[in-house]
């Protein structure tokens, strides 16, 4: 029996050396050995096999449910992950028959040749129900869909219902699942919610105190997807699988952290929606934060989710409010030479952008973990849209060597990277003696590419893996109420200043590298640039 709050074995397993430079893109099936694994430690393991599992997904004509949720669904399905008996109903207020609503999903599926039969398997385990979201009749009607399937196999099903649905209706829709559509005894429900997750602490609070008066915290799975991508699940691995670097992990040997999120787009005509956020809630209060708990906390007594969950609520506690002096704030204003019409077109450009808007789609904020193993130690976050490159990536720079011998300038700070994609990788950039007679040093790298040393492996996508936790119960990579509130408590108070005094943004130009005063408050805080560091890419022809 698949109980909620277990621990989840780690999804990755070790890759063979094939073929270089590919990592298979999302669609493609996993490898056989990651699907062996998973199935024989995750979901055997973990899961009922024999009483229906019922997904449904509200808000299934949207976007969300075309693009992530139902490719997703299909892909768990087609790799045999899911359990032997599951049904998928779409829900949601348009008048959809279930061929149209496939087809709207289909072409996200990428289903290739000799997988269409098993394709259309898929298809007939779809239902689809319309309904109003804050109305008794469409819940009705959706319990007694999953009501006839429970009657064929004679036993209630386990409900897990995806909120694929702007956040005004998460609320009702709770309600109503809460009023209508619970598992009977002895099956179970749970609750997938997307971000936002409010707007502020009291927003936040008065969502968690809704879903807490309906629900228990273990039946509620608050997804954020950068913690199901493959190096932000690796950072606990690395920190606490390697002796190398728990004695150093400090503010005695750690100079800095820098934890970068950066997209080389724009709003892309969704500026409407993005503009009532901004870069802080969209990106930095949650995904940023969410990394920066796994890289400064402290080991947790097991992999169980609580005991995880336990530790990354500690760091957000030791964290101070962010202050309006350790935040750059920008907004992109187009490049009249840019490359396609998006480059040409600043944020206020775009025409669902209200005129004038202040909202931030580059910010930069300095934070200070303040306990014993990090005060004084930096954190940058620095996350923002229309840069130079997509990036996001977790930089630790360590401190100067004490008692340098080399000639002056020579050294450079070691720096440890894990970049989360694109192309994901660790590396340490770090100093040698340049191989030959003499006796200089220089800078170099060791090197963890993913896309030479795991070859042919393909890593799930965030939602794959995500969705799989949740059929499995296990809440390691979801945001507990108590840590999403501290969270919340960082950002609100400066939120609220840059509401209030319409704090204006510095402008920085499309496919830049966002405004120079982010650089200036990094190095005020002692993050060091050099320029010096040259990477060559592996070679591989094999000369010696
Ligand atoms: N395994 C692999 O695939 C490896 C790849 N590489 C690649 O080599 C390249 C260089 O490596 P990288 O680690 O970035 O080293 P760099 O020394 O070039 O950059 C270090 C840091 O400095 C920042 N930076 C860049 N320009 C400036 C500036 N003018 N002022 C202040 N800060 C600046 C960068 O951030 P930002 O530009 O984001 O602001 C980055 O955080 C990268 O493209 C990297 O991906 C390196 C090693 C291994
Ligand atoms: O949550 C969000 O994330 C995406 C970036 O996700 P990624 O997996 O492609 O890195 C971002 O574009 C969006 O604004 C934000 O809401």
């Amino acid at each position: 029996m698949s109980k909620s709050n277990e621990d989840s074995k780690s999804l990755s397993v070790q890759g063979q050396r094939r073929d270089r430079n590919r990592i298979p893109s999302a669609s493609e099936p996993l490898s056989p050995e990651l699907l062996k694994f998973l199935r024989d430690s995750l979901v055997e393991s973990h899961m009922q096999m024999e009483p229906p599992h019922v997904f449904v997904v509200f808000g299934a004509s949207g976007d969300l449910a075309k693009k992530k949720i139902y490719p997703t669904l299909w892909w768990l399905y087609r790799d045999g992950l899911l359990p032997k008996v599951v049904y998928f109903i779409g829900y949601a207020r348009s008048d959809l028959s279930i061929e149209e609503l496939v087809k709207h999903f289909e072409p996200n599926c990428k289903v290739k040749d000799g997988e269409k039969e098993q394709f259309s398997e898929f298809v007939k385990k779809c239902t689809y129900v319309t309904g109003a979201y804050d109305k008794p009749e469409g819940f009705e009607k959706l319990d007694s869909v999953i009501a006839e399937l429970e009657q064929k196999y004679d036993g209630p099903a386990n409900r897990l219902y995806y909120l694929a649905l702007p956040p005004n209706v998460f609320a009702p829709v709770t309600s109503q699942i809460k009023e209508h559509c619970m598992a009977g005894s002895g099956g179970w429900t749970r609750i997938i919610i997307e971000k936002p997750f409010g707007r502020d602490t009291a927003t936040s609070a008065e969502l968690s105190n809704h879903l807490a008066s309906l629900f228990h915290e273990d039946q509620i799975y608050r997804i954020d997807h950068y913690l199901g991508k493959e190096m932000v699940q690796n950072l606990m691995v690395l920190r606490f699988g390697n002796r190398l670097f728990g004695p150093s992990w400090n503010r005695d040997h750690i100079a800095s952290v820098t934890i970068s999120f950066k997209e080389p787009f724009g709003t892309q005509g969704r500026g409407g929606y993005f503009d009532e956020f901004g870069i802080l809630r969209d990106v930095m209060q949650n995904h940023l934060m969410q990394i920066l708990t796994l890289v400064a906390m402290e080991k947790p007594a097991s992999l169980n989710a609580e005991d995880i969950r336990d530790e990354k609520v500690k760091v957000l506690k030791s964290i101070r409010p962010v202050r309006v002096d350790d935040v750059v704030l920008g907004q992109y204003v187009g490049d009249p030479n840019g490359k396609d019409e998006d480059a040409r077109q600043g944020y206020l450009d775009d025409p669902t952008v209200p005129k004038g808007s202040t909202t931030a789609t580059y910010a930069l904020a300095v934070l200070n973990v303040n306990n014993e193993r990090w005060d004084g130690v930096p954190f940058f976050l620095r996350c923002g849209k229309a840069l130079n490159e997509r990036k996001a990536e977790v930089r630790v720079q360590f401190r100067e060597v004490p008692g340098d011998i080399y000639p002056s300038g020579a050294l450079k700070r070691t720096e440890l990277v894990i970049r989360v994609q694109p192309n994901e990788a660790v590396y340490i950039k770090l100093m040698t003696k340049r191989p030959g007679m003499g006796f200089d040093v220089e800078e170099t790298e060791l090197d963890l590419s993913y896309n030479s040393r795991y070859t042919d492996v393909r890593l799930p996508d965030a939602y794959e893996r995500l969705i799989l936790e949740v059929f499995c119960g296990s809440q390691i990579n979801f945001v507990r109420t108590d840590e999403l509130d501290y969270a919340w408590k960082i950002f609100t108070p400066l939120l609220d200043q840059i509401e209030k005094e319409k704090i204006p943004p510095i402008e920085y130009v499309y496919g830049s590298r966002g405004p120079r005063e982010g650089d200036e408050l990094m190095q005020h805080h002692g993050f060091v640039f050099t320029g010096t560091y040259k990477w060559s890419p592996p070679q591989n022809n094999n000369k010696l």
